[in-house]
């Protein structure tokens, strides 16, 4: 079988390295695809449950957890002689976590803003904003940048078990219209819960979509 013929989810994850700071990004290699959004919206939660590993990313309750860029890859690849994974997912420290000290929140806004900005082997990034809270104006500052980098995005809700069902399609197409203009979005946006499992699929399908493997489970 062709290494991209192997199932992408449905297959262990592991954790390849933690970034602090641009200098120790790896090489530009595989495709990557990175989760960005506001502090507890719950990056670190949908990577575990789109691999379905719940402590491979660190998550809290506490906003603030993720302090690096952390690259998860597919097992199984040494990475020597050209047997690299697949892919790779960054999850990435959140933005606009107030309480934090300023120097540290502005190492953490730097660290995010330029990876998004520079990065060539960046092919999508999934921006997730939280059901109960839509667009904030840091989410907006985030999707300008990426607008002027010409970096491609998608926007994912997250915890919609946390509101009731039927609004979901509302909020949904609500979403949808706030960045119809922006040139770098994706128009489709997705809803996901990492508690109840719902739109894990359709999120798994995108991403394997935006890096070119068509055996995605
Ligand atoms: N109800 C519910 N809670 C969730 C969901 N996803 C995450 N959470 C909770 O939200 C909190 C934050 O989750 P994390 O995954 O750590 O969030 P994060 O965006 O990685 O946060 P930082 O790394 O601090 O930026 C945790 O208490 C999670 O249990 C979800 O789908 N539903
Ligand atoms: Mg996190």
């Amino acid at each position: 079988m062709p290494e991209t013929e192997k199932p992408l989810f449905g297959h262990p994850w592991i954790f390849i390295r933690g970034v602090p700071s641009l200098t120790f990004l790896p090489p530009e290699g595989p495709s990557e695809v990175a989760f960005a959004g506001r502090s507890n919206v719950g990056k670190s939660s949908l990577i575990n449950a789109l691999v379905g590993q719940k402590g491979l990313a660190r998550t809290s309750n506490t906003p603030g957890r993720t302090q690096e860029l952390n690259y998860f890859v597919p097992d199984g690849y040494s990475g020597e002689g050209g047997d690299l994974p697949p892919m790779a997912i960054v999850d990435m420290p959140g933005y606009g976590y107030a309480q934090a000290p300023k120097e540290q929140v502005d190492k953490w806004t730097k660290l995010v803003f330029d990876y998004l900005r520079g990065r060539a082997t960046l092919k999508r990034v999934y921006v997730l904003i939280d059901s109960r809270h839509g667009i904030k104006k840091n989410d907006e500052d985030v999707l300008t940048l990426l607008d002027k980098a010409a970096v491609s995005y998608q926007l994912v809700l997250t915890k919609t078990d946390k509101i009731k069902a039927p609004a979901v399609p509302k909020l949904l197409a609500e979403t949808a219209d706030k960045i119809r203009k922006r040139p770098a979005a994706y128009p489709a946006v997705l809803s996901t819960s990492s508690e109840k499992g719902d739109g894990l699929d359709d999120l798994r399908q995108a991403i394997a979509q935006t890096v070119g493997i068509a055996n995605w489970e």
